[in-house]
């Protein structure tokens, strides 16, 4: 089974998808941690994330970066939302998350093309969401439990900037595929999410 987990910036789709994979036996992917990992590859390199050629370059990033903590920085964030903006940076990845989405058994992935693009064969596709108040509430938290200090009124901005930009390129936009289920977490905790995300996976296995 291919559980497909897309939505924008802190919804909780990484939250929620780890869960799916635990409860249903499967290996999971954070797609975004390819991007990430392109965007600071690129500002190591002292390039610009804007540009294309920069980021084309640093495509063949080596496995050992995936698990950098610097990957989870806000900055590293910023990057990635420029970088996936190529065309060339997503078609130079897009090859490796097909594979995993097809492995012999399944998977679930989370991202933000995953039901429309990676695998629209996905027998799940969740849409996950929240407010983007409440959303950069949930970073800030994380952020400070991180021991990282950044302002509130900050890192609404920067969630602001990236859905716009997510939402806005041509390139494999952020948008709910049709056949995807939404999940507005912005009134649930993690355990209710979880629960309701299960709850439209099995919905959607009865109705297969
Ligand atoms: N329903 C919820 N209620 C409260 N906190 C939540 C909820 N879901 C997730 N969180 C917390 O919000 C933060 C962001 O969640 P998570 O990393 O799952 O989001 P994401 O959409 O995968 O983010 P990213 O943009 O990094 O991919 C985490 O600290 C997580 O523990
Ligand atoms: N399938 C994906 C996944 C991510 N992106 C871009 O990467 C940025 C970082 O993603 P996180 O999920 O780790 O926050 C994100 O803002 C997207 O621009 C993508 O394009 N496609």
């Amino acid at each position: 089974m291919i559980i497909a987990v897309d939505g924008p910036a802190a919804s909780g789709k990484g939250t929620i998808a780890r869960a799916l994979a635990r409860h249903y036996g499967l290996p999971h992917l954070d797609t975004g941690l390819l991007y990430r990992a392109v965007g600071i590859s690129v500002m190591r390199a002292g390039g610009d994330p804007a540009n294309p050629a920069h980021a084309t370059a640093e495509c063949g990033f080596s496995e050992a970066l995936l698990v950098d903590p610097a990957l989870k920085s806000e900055a590293a964030g910023r990057a990635a939302s420029l970088v996936s903006s190529h065309p060339e940076v997503r078609a130079a990845l897009i090859r490796r998350q097909q594979d995993f989405a097809d492995q012999p058994g399944g998977a679930v992935l989370d991202g933000r093309d995953i039901g429309t693009v990676i695998a629209p064969h996905a027998h799940a596709k969740l849409f996950v969401t929240a407010s983007a108040e409440v959303r950069a509430e949930r970073r800030h938290r994380e952020l400070a439990g991180m021991g990282l200090d950044t302002r509130l009124t900050a890192v609404l901005q920067d969630i602001r900037a990236r859905d716009e930009r997510d939402s806005s390129r041509s390139a494999a936009p952020l948008r709910q595929a049709d056949d995807a289920d939404l999940l507005d977490t912005s009134q649930m905790d993690i355990e209710t999410a979880v629960q309701r995300a299960i709850a439209l996976v099995e919905a959607r296995i009865r109705t297969a």
